[in-house]
């Protein structure tokens, strides 16, 4: 089922959490929406789940508008972040749920109803505990069982929000693979939420990244990584080191600084900031740069080090200790900056860019 949002806003007393949501969603496409806390990502789950409803926009589902219809009839299957499977009730019963409650038109026999459990208790690996509790089960089982309950009624859309967010890191990785080869298997266009940057990048096939009720920027990994549309982004995707640079025929300078491996960018004369991540920072010892080490430190595998100008301004810099120069607490250096996305001045922070970053002239 294909899924189209515009012009969607939602306003909670004076917060507008969606201002303006223009979304397409594939028919069968895994996406995640990605975001830090109170960016609206659950809200707008809830308002494609039927759970809650817009002030403006609209919601089509494979052409039919779906503010019309209430919750229980869009066949959706939802899983949030704090599970709730009935504690009273089996595996195998929570799973069957879903299945029970239909109208009695639409409910499958008893016996269509056990072998769907039993299908897919083994297709999500857990019929050796169709007989437990959930209080019997781990975290990652638990979230299985979420999964079959949401999967059981063959949803026509599944929305999962912050599905592994209570689990450690490790089960997070081994539910991810295990998600990906699901929704594979089964096909359905599912959205899921989270707040974590790699699960998102490996598990979907694109990324919103919503930032104050906006759609910041839509793209695949190495695109939002590399391109980031807004320095919201930039900012969301570890480039922390913000600095003013001067823009003229496309090429940034600024004192102390090397930008020479930066592209030409297609972006008007002027001032201008480079956001840039610490690791893609090298500190190059020059007696006649305006930056100084002020702090020095390793991990084996890397220097840390901060520099800092004489106007108070620091810059964190993560180099690879081997092959680097020598250096020492107080040392005069230049930084060279290995790659970074830049954006003038005169536009506001969460705004689209004048001009897209990937239209680079050539050198
Ligand atoms: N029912 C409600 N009444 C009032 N404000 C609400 C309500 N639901 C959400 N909000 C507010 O809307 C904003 C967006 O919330 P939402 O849960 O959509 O964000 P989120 O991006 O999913 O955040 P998180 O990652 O923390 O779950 C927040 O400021 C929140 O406080």
């Amino acid at each position: 089922m294909s899924i189209t949002i515009s012009g969607m806003t939602k306003r909670f007393d004076r917060t507008e959490v969606l201002q303006g949501i223009d979304l397409d969603v594939a028919d069968g496409e895994l996406v995640a929406l990605l975001g830090p806390s109170g960016s609206g990502k659950t809200t707008l789950l809830k308002i494609i789940a039927g759970l809650e409803w817009p002030d403006s926009g609209r919601l089509q589902v494979a052409g039919q508008d779906w503010l019309q219809l209430a919750a229980r009839d869009r066949r959706i299957g939802f899983v949030f972040q704090h599970y709730a499977l009935f504690p009273h009730m089996s595996v195998r019963d929570n799973i069957a749920f879903g299945l029970e409650v239909m109208p009695r038109g639409q409910r499958p026999s008893r016996a269509q109803i056990a072998a769907k459990v039993d299908e897919l208790m083994a297709f999500l690996q857990i019929d050796q505990l169709a007989d437990r509790y959930p209080a019997q089960l781990s975290g990652g089982q638990r979230q299985r069982v979420a999964l079959g309950r949401a999967l059981a009624i063959q949803p026509r859309v599944l929305l999962l929000d912050e599905p592994f967010g209570a689990l450690d890191a490790a089960i997070r990785r081994d539910l991810r693979r295990w998600l990906r080869g699901v929704h594979e298997a089964t096909g359905s266009t599912t959205i899921f939420v989270t707040h974590d940057q790699e699960e998102a990048f490996e598990l979907a096939d694109r990324v919103v990244v919503m930032g104050a009720g906006r759609i910041e920027q839509i793209g695949h990994a190495d695109d939002i990584h590399d391109h980031p549309a807004s320095p919201f982004v930039a900012r969301f995707m570890g480039a922390t080191v913000e600095l003013p640079v001067t823009l003229a025929a496309g090429r940034a300078t600024g004192p102390g600084l090397d930008l020479s491996a930066l592209p030409r960018r297609a972006l008007p004369d002027g001032p201008a900031r480079i956001f840039a991540r610490p690791a893609d920072i090298r500190a190059v010892p020059d007696p006649a740069a305006c930056w100084t080490v002020s702090s020095l430190g390793s991990t084996g595998a890397e220097l840390h080090l901060t520099a800092t100008k004489p106007d108070g301004t620091e810059v964190e810099v993560q180099m690879p200790r081997r092959g680097a120069p020598a250096l020492s607490r107080g040392a005069p250096v230049a930084l060279r900056i290995e790659a970074a996305a830049v954006f003038p001045d005169s536009r506001r922070d969460h705004a689209a860019p004048v001009l897209p970053l990937r239209k680079e002239i050539a050198r």
